[in-house]
């Protein structure tokens, strides 16, 4: 079965979002009080998926509000100097600092990130900074849940999915939930409900639904409420386990994760969302993207970053077909 993302606009695809620094732990496999020399990546959900989606070779562009900064300005050169469009982009003029998020990595399984957040300017973008042209040049536009967690960012998100709507541009929500941005689990649900139901595809760890659905939910659950509304195609992740897609018309789809030798898990997401994405404007089956995210994901937890180690097609290929040739023989 197949959910074509169609290629016929200017972008596949605009995420909008955060973009941020990354310092993760040089020295790793210990706490970060142990931790002296960081390494400094641009970071940010719904950056790290434009990234993966631009090295995977979708035509990409990003919204944000960047710090009148040295971090803004690394930011906006790495982003264009991958290609990414940056017209969407605005620069705060207000002093409002660059998203921090310090990795710790103690062990491949206790990975935790350290944020700062206060006044970020990425929260500032305004609704009138969101350009209704931008918009209806692109196929897809990735909402990430974290901007939705302040005004004015919040407005100016929905505002996007307003106009996306409009312009029958495809929603992607990617539910990104970061805890300390929000005010309560309350106002999380309210804001990521009122997004999720307008959304075309759906992304998430189960987790994330949990926190959408304001209880403890079951994957069966979560698609009886969703498919009441917009949402054609829903992915729920469950880790090391695997992930499912479900969609409208009742199938439901399964990958495993592949093994591989763990560095950290975070930018496990981000590389997933890319590639699932990216395989779908490929023109893959359902199936097959699940893979592709997958494939992806595995690559990037067996490396230092989350952006920098975005996988190339050809990469995700190769693990997906070496892993095929291997089942064969197990
Ligand atoms: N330890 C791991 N080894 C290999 N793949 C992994 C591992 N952890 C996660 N993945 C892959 O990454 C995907 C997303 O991971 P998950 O932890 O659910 O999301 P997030 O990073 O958004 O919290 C999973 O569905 C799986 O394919
Ligand atoms: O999202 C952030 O602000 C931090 C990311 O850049 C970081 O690399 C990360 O945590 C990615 O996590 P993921 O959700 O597991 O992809």
């Amino acid at each position: 079965m197949k959910y074509e993302l169609k290629s016929e606009r200017v972008f596949d695809i605009i995420a909008i979002g955060r973009a941020c620094i990354d310092l993760n732990a040089t020295e790793y496999n210990r706490p970060m009080e142990e931790t002296m020399t960081f390494t400094k990546y641009v970071g940010g959900s719904p950056v790290n998926i434009a990234i993966g989606s631009s090295k995977l070779g979708l035509k990409t562009g990003f919204i944000g509000k960047l710090a009148d900064d040295q971090h803004g300005r690394f930011i906006a050169n790495y982003i264009q100097n991958l290609g990414i469009d940056t017209t969407g982009v605005v620069i705060d003029r207000a002093g409002h600092k660059t998203g921090l998020a310090f990795t710790e990595i103690k062990s491949p399984e206790e990975c935790s990130i350290l944020m700062y957040r206060d006044n970020v300017a990425d929260l500032y973008l305004e609704p009138s900074e969101v350009d209704e042209d931008y918009i209806r040049q692109t196929s897809t536009l990735l909402v990430s849940g974290t901007a939705l967690s302040q005004s004015p960012s919040r407005e100016a998100v929905l505002k996007a999915v307003s106009l996306a709507r409009k312009h029958n541009v495809k929603v992607i929500f990617e539910l990104d939930y970061r805890p300390y941005t929000w005010n309560s689990i309350e106002e999380t649900a309210i804001y990521y409900a009122l997004v999720a139901e307008q959304a075309d595809i759906v992304i998430g760890t189960r987790d994330e639904f949990d926190i959408l659905e304001h209880r403890k939910g079951e994957n069966e659950q979560t698609i009886a409420y969703l498919f009441q509304h917009l949402p054609q195609l829903i992915v729920i992740k469950h880790g090391v386990e695997g992930s499912y897609a479900y969609t409208k018309i009742g199938q439901r789809f399964q990958s495993k994760a592949y093994i591989t030798q763990v560095l950290k898990t975070f930018g496990a997401g981000d590389s997933y969302a890319s590639a699932f994405l990216y395989a779908l404007f490929a023109g893959k089956d359902i199936e097959t993207a699940l893979k592709y995210g997958s494939a992806s994901a595995s690559i990037v937890v067996s490396k230092h970053s989350s952006s920098e180690a975005m996988p190339t097609v050809n990469e995700i290929e190769q693990l997906i077909t070496a892993d095929e040739k291997e089942a064969q023989y197990r």
